[in-house]
């Protein structure tokens, strides 16, 4: 299915939301799980560094912008050869930074370096406006019921703040006013930079005129600290059928609607295993979720079912989580200025087994009542078979 196939009542044709196709975007990020596998200098290497209790104790990379995922550096780590074992952060980021970029296909390699280049230029330049978002402060961030039920990290602690008003949506109360207003704030301030220093961005994906990827100009490292420490406990409980627990890597972006801005999104999938989206602000009109049934590959364009179908309408501070192949849409935001922030995070082990079981996902609405409807016919001619009418004698 391309990324641009929108022909078609807004409701019956379905795209994938990829990154912008120029550059890496976030497909540097899918890129580097791959690697994972591919480097067997790493893999064939497996002796770790043990303290005096047997324990390796790997560095911490959550403090720097890297070319790849913060996460993928952690994991790979206690796969380093014994001599890097004892070297210094910097040796080791370096080595394994070679060794991903070296696995890349050429065209990945180079897409991946000059995307690196241009988050760069534009963090060496930017001057943040508020610090503090850089470095994710719980108590800054979310509102108390949520951390509370992070903290508990259980399902009944999630469920009692989190609904579920349609199968496989989530919502609940997230981010602080103040956070959102200082994030609204920086992203106008953003904008301001790259209108005056005519600036070329990457805004975050195919189907976006407006809006830009956090990301590039330098909130990754916080977006990564939020995915793991908040999205990933919940998604472990309500999305491990799609890699909710393994989710190791991310594309966080914010969207704007309004007047000068773009107006709706149509009918498509992300190119993500669970999908963040968190209404910032501020007055508007409009501007509703809808979605319509989460479908594999195979079937992204069969019919919604009556069941499958639910509006929502977004509220400041409120997150709704949900799979990215679960099809979806944003309706026009008829009056005022929308803006919604979007954490996308994939899983590396999720999209290597998809690779080897492409006949059934136990998530799809279509393969589920594919396979439930096998099951009928199939106790249907066993039935048959045990109760055959018996003849009747002459
Ligand atoms: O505008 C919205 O709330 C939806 C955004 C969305 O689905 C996306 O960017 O993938
Ligand atoms: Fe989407």
């Amino acid at each position: 299915m391309s990324s641009e196939q929108r022909e078609g009542s807004q409701e019956t044709t379905t795209t994938t939301v990829e990154g912008n196709g120029t550059i890496a975007g976030q497909n540097s990020h899918s890129a580097a799980p791959t690697t994972l596998r591919a480097t067997s200098t790493m893999v064939s290497c497996q002796r770790l560094r043990l303290n005096p209790n047997n324990e390796h104790r790997p560095d911490s990379y959550e403090d720097l912008q890297l070319d790849f995922p913060n996460s993928v550096y952690s994991s790979l780590e206690k796969y380093l050869p014994p001599n890097m074992l004892v070297s210094n952060r910097d040796e080791k980021i370096k080595f394994m930074t070679d060794i991903m970029l070296r696995h890349l296909p050429h065209g990945e390699r180079s897409r991946a370096q000059r995307h690196s280049d241009y988050r760069l230029k534009i963090t060496t330049n930017y001057q943040p406006l508020h610090k503090e978002l850089y470095t994710l402060v719980p108590t800054v961030c979310f509102v108390p019921a949520f951390l509370k039920a992070i903290n508990e990290n259980t399902e009944e602690s999630f469920r009692n703040i989190i609904s579920e008003p349609s199968p496989g949506v989530f919502v609940f109360d997230m981010l602080q006013p103040s956070f959102c207003e200082m994030m609204l704030a920086e992203i106008d301030n953003f904008e301001r930079w790259v209108g005056e220093t005519k600036f070329r961005i990457m805004r975050p994906n195919t189907m976006n005129k407006y809006g830009a990827v956090l990301d590039d100009f330098g909130l990754d490292t916080m977006l990564d600290k939020l995915m793991e420490g908040f999205i990933r406990p919940i998604s472990k409980v309500f999305f491990s059928d799609v890699g909710g627990a393994t989710l190791d890597s991310h594309h966080g972006f914010v969207v704007e609607y309004g007047k000068d801005r773009d107006v709706d999104l149509g009918f498509h999938v992300d190119d993500s295993e669970v999908t963040l989206n968190v209404c910032l602000g501020n007055q508007f009109v409009g501007g509703e979720l809808f979605f319509r049934g989460t479908r594999c590959e195979k079937h992204v364009n069969t019919a919604t079912k009556a069941d499958e179908t639910y509006d929502y309408c977004h509220i400041p501070g409120q997150a709704v989580l949900h799979r990215g192949r679960h099809r979806h849409g944003a309706r026009a935001t008829t009056c005022g200025h929308r803006v919604n922030m979007l954490l996308w995070c994939r899983s590396s082990v999720f999209r290597e087994l998809k690779t080897h079981h492409k006949d059934f996902s136990s998530w799809c609405g279509e393969c589920f009542c594919e396979k439930r409807d096998e099951k009928v016919r199939s106790i249907d001619a066993l039935r048959k078979k045990l109760f055959k009418p018996r003849q009747t004698q002459a």
